[in-house]
């Protein structure tokens, strides 16, 4: 048997075990197939009533004022915001144009915050995504590529996944392989608590088609570091 490989620090298997198969589909957040037969609004309804449950059990006095409202404060939080990006419906719209200006040069989106949530810990992930393309025919409207990033963004995330999910979004609605995706960011599961390693970083980068070139991403190290 060959050495145990470790998907996102979760799963424990042999090569064999996993097979190329699932080690590809891992790139797709692991949903449950019954994962949005729950309304939002049944959702919200029961994350309350479990993280009432929790809060109850740290020993917390939830007829407190300032408590009492918590539970259903962090149930509407998951669903409506920072999860959100987990419901397909949340996708956003995008708008692409003709390249009739027939640009065909690099165009980057740099230094796009975002915050997600480190899916070990459920604590926060912050930081840039840069975002790199050539056009194949058509352009897309600046703001969709910040979008697609926030929605991705919105869901239990390792960073490795974050990036490969950015960039297999663009190549699709862009019909190009010519993207690169680099996030720098700050996992508070590492700064804020066990290692508390508070200056470190953890940057991942996705490079194909023309940017599977040292020039090409030289080029665009350098537009983002200006
Ligand atoms: N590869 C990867 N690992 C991450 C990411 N976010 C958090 N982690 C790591 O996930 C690992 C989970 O390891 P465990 O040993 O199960 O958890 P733990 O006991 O809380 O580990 P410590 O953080 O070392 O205290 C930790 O090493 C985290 O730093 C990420 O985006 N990508
Ligand atoms: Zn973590």
């Amino acid at each position: 048997m060959k050495d145990p490989i470790n998907l996102n620090g979760l799963t424990t298997l042999s090569v064999e075990e996993i097979g190329d198969e699932h080690l590809f589909t891992s790139i797709e957040t692991p949903l449950k197939k019954d994962a949005f037969e729950l309304s939002d609004s049944e959702k919200k309804v029961k994350i309350a009533s479990l993280f009432e449950e929790i809060m109850d059990t740290l020993g917390l006095d939830l007829s407190d004022d300032s408590l009492k409202g918590t539970p259903e404060r962090v149930a509407k939080m998951y669903v409506e915001e920072i999860f959100s990006g987990l419901n397909p419906q949340n996708k956003p719209k995008i708008a692409l144009f003709d390249n009739k200006y027939q640009y065909n040069q690099m165009l980057l989106e740099k230094n796009i915050t975002f915050y997600s949530n480190c899916e070990h810990h459920f604590v926060p992930i912050f930081g840039k995504v840069h975002v790199a393309y050539i056009s194949s025919g058509k352009v897309i409207g600046l703001s969709k590529i910040n979008r697609i990033v926030q929605y991705y963004a919105k869901r239990p995330q390792v960073q490795e996944r974050l990036t490969i999910q950015i960039a297999n979004e663009l190549k699709q609605v862009l019909q190009t392989e010519d993207v690169a995706v680099i996030i720098d960011a700050k996992h508070l599961c590492v700064s804020s608590r066990g290692i508390k390693d508070e200056s470190s970083a953890t940057v991942t980068t996705y490079y194909d088609g023309a940017f599977n070139n040292p020039q090409k991403i030289n080029e665009l190290l350098q537009l983002i570091n200006n």
